[in-house]
């Protein structure tokens, strides 16, 4: 290796291109919503004329939203790339490569089957990484015995598994996917046809035994006898009341633990931390806790990665582009984590209830232009000691060289088993920093986000990592209500995190740079985002049906503000959402998406956070859906909105579509045969119009599932009737009140 090469970096950031462009035509955005702004505060009604009331509260409605849009600048303002050289990591380190450890989480084995989890862990498993230095953790808040059965049986279907990986370079990794993407099974290369035919025949029978034993409920007696490790489940009650359960599948370096062709295998070790009434259990980051205490004494690898139980490696060279950043030897030692994006295996063409496309695309990347990507959870690599809470310390470089743990040679596997069992009890943290300064936070349902932040405020940077051939993909629910249910925790987490001690706005202040600051606030403000959506869904066609006009003439100056604003924001996200690789009808749904999530899931993860603070609530983890129903599926695939079961979110956004459908027939039968002629009512009113009429487009899904649909995703019947009364009383009293 020449002198030269010695020092070229193991990665190369690149600078947005056209960036100048972009900031100009912000700027004259911005300037359009200052004027706005200038119009609503000089043009106010005078105390008791008509739509003073409307009036203001649009001004406050639309400083929020010229608020919210200077935040999300922030993350658009220097948005960066990454490129990785592994081949030089390779050279350089491939004999020093750190330990590394994987934590796959579940959490409940019928939301989450356990043939999906196995297939998260085997495609871990088969990194292309040395399996000496590679161990795998399975940590089961279900406790469920047939999760461990179903691991025990990958153990036997891995040693095929990751041999035949390697010898045909197969992606991705997870079994499952993989059969998925070979379309027949003829469309192998010949040379491979035979072994092909082998291993999916191995996979069928896998998935047989553990499907009967899902289908069975319990572990028959003839399973049960034949390993020992069953055992641990004589003193079970139930899944909130067991012992700690703790198997090392498989110890890596056992020499026994070979593959079939003689190949080392990685560690893969079960473990189910204690559970026990009278003990908060912390949802994921208790678990996540646990295990970084576990694998300490187990494998104790420098680097650790934590997956969803669904979302399974898709690029078995993702652990090579994280090390190219921790790695590299003039940048590394500040970078504390490397996050990748969250996508997603079973999103639709148009993607109907909406994904992270535009987090992921663009404004990760701009965050990774000052201190680095928020940690969102899943698919995201730390080092281990920062994660334990290390302070970053200039010119101090952390070494990330392998080193064999010397606790594992002395003692045997069964005793690293019983004293591991320990440190996942429940009493184990209590008067530690556990859960505060150790470990991921407590008490938030983002654990990710607010434990990202305090790394970052200690110091640290981090790094966001988006190849081409995506690293990780999982599953998005697949109904209206549970994309609802979840983007509740997640707004209601965030705005915990902005109200907490650790708010980016009080706790960041001069540990992270302004803009970075604001960065993390377009996250922590999504809950607040529901009044002024509400109000701007409401208020204007109300006052549509008394013909009251909240914004300016056609023939007004004053228009002209409007118009640029609402024409070059919509522009530019269109543009963006294509450039980013969406479709269409995918923004189209994206905007329907906007409204449905502002409308309701903001709107309650706001009120339930209030009630948090004042002590009413405690908040929970409500686990996202995994699976779902053969015709909630099909309909799915058809990109047919599925409704369902009645809540009060879906209540709310059937009374705003009625409401607005409502009030725009009034005003056309009031336009069509009252006094005021048509053009007189179009010059006033046009932007009114053109909202509520806006509002009734995007909403042609919700009057279809409300009376024409026939099916089971339709809109219950309960909320059509609840829906309506709510509108005509709502309307009556608002005609008669003036
Ligand atoms: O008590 C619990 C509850 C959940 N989980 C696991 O946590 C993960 C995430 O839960 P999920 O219901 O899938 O939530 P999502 O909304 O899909 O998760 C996103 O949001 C979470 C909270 O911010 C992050 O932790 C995740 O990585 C991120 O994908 C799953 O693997 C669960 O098995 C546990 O281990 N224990
Ligand atoms: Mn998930």
């Amino acid at each position: 290796m020449g002198k030269e090469e010695e020092h070229l970096p193991l990665f190369e950031t690149k600078r947005a291109k056209g960036i100048v462009l972009y900031r100009l035509f912000a700027a004259s955005v911005f300037a359009g919503i200052c004027l706005i702004l200038v119009y609503r505060l000089s043009h106010v009604p005078k105390a008791g004329a008509d739509g003073r009331f409307g009036w203001i509260g649009l001004l406050g409605a639309e400083i929020w939203f010229a608020f919210y849009w200077l935040l999300s600048q922030a993350s658009r303002w220097n948005p960066v790339y990454r490129h990785t050289f592994k081949d030089r990591l390779s050279q350089r380190y491939e004999n020093e490569l750190p330990g590394v450890d994987i934590f796959v989480c579940t959490a409940d084995p019928t939301i989450e089957p356990p043939m999906m989890v196995i297939n998260t862990v085997l495609s871990v498993m088969a990194y292309d990484y040395p399996p000496e230095k590679l161990s795998v953790y399975l940590s089961d808040d279900g406790g469920s015995e047939i999760t461990y059965c179903a691991l025990l049986e990958a153990v036997e279907f891995a040693k095929h598994w990751i041999p035949y990986c390697k010898k045909y370079n197969v992606e991705p990794r997870s079994p499952a996917a993989y059969f998925v993407s070979v379309p027949a099974d003829d469309a192998v290369e010949d040379n491979q046809a035979k072994d092909f035919v082998v291993i999916k025949k191995l996979y069928k029978d896998m998935e047989n035994k553990i499907e009967n034993a899902v289908k069975l409920g319990h572990i028959s007696e003839e399973v049960r006898s034949k390993h020992k490790g069953f055992s641990q489940w004589d003193t079970y009650k139930s899944r909130r009341d067991h012992d700690t359960i703790l198997q090392i599948a498989i110890d890596g370096r056992d020499p026994n633990a070979a593959d079939v062709e003689g190949c080392g295998l990685p560690t893969l070790v079960y473990l189910a931390r204690e559970k026990r009434p009278q003990y908060h259990h912390n949802f994921k980051a208790g678990a996540m806790n646990a295990l970084i205490r576990v694998s300490a004494n187990v494998s104790n690898g420098n680097v650790i990665l934590n997956v969803d139980c669904d979302m399974y490696s898709n690029n078995s060279m993702a652990i090579r582009d994280a090390l190219c950043f921790l790695m590299d030897e003039g940048k590394g030692h500040e970078v504390a984590y490397v996050q990748f994006p969250q996508n997603f295996d079973n999103l639709t063409k148009n993607e109907l209830y909406s994904s992270f496309r535009i987090i992921s695309e663009v404004e990760m990347h701009g965050s990774d232009g000052y201190e680095g990507p928020i940690y969102i959870g899943s698919g995201c690599f730390h080092r281990r000691d920062t994660l334990c809470g290390r302070k970053f310390m200039k010119g101090s470089k952390s070494d990330m060289k392998w080193e064999i743990s010397r606790k594992r040679e002395e003692s045997g596997i069964h005793e690293l088993e019983e004293n591991s069992k320990s440190l996942a009890s429940c009493t184990f943290e209590q008067n530690t920093e556990w859960g505060k300064e150790m470990g991921l936070k407590y008490g938030c349902p983002v654990e990710d986000v607010i434990t990202g932040l305090s790394i970052q405020c200690r110091g640290w940077k981090s790094v966001y990592c988006n190849p081409t051939r995506k690293a990780f993909l999982g599953l998005a629910p697949t109904t209206l209500p549970h994309t609802l249910v979840q983007h509740k925790r997640l707004s209601e987490g965030s705005l915990q995190i902005l109200l907490s001690k650790y708010s980016p706005a009080w706790y960041g202040h001069g540990k992270i740079s302004l803009v970075h600051q604001l960065g993390y606030c377009i996250v922590c403000c999504w809950a607040s985002n529901c009044w002024a959506t509400l109000f701007y869904s409401i208020v204007p066609s109300l006052y549509l049906l008394k013909g009251i006009s909240l914004f300016p003439q056609i023939s007004s100056p004053w228009l002209i503000p409007f118009a640029y604003v609402i024409i070059g924001k919509y522009t530019w996200s269109f543009v963006e959402f294509l450039w980013s690789g969406g479709t269409i009808l995918g923004w189209w749904n994206d905007q329907r998406m906007w409204l449905y999530k502002r409308t309701s899931s903001y709107l309650f993860a706001f009120v339930d956070t209030i009630l948090y603070f004042l002590g009413y609530t405690d908040s929970a983890f409500a686990i996202t859906a995994k699976v779902a129903d053969e015709d909630v599926s099909q309909r799915y695939e058809k990109e047919i909105m599925e409704f369902g079961a009645s809540s009060p979110m879906l209540t709310i956004l059937a009374t705003l579509a009625l409401f607005n459908l409502y009030c725009f027939a009034e005003f056309v039968k009031e336009a069509t045969t009252g006094s005021k002629g048509m053009a007189q009512v179009y010059e006033t009113m046009a932007l009114q119009i053109l909202l509520c009429g806006v509002l009734i487009l995007i909403n042609i899904p919700l009057y279809q599932a409300l009376y024409l649909r026939k099916d089971k995703g339709k809109m219950p019947a309960s909320i059509a009737f609840k829906s309506m009364a709510f509108v005509l009383v709502a309307c009556t009293c608002f005609k008669f009140s003036y």
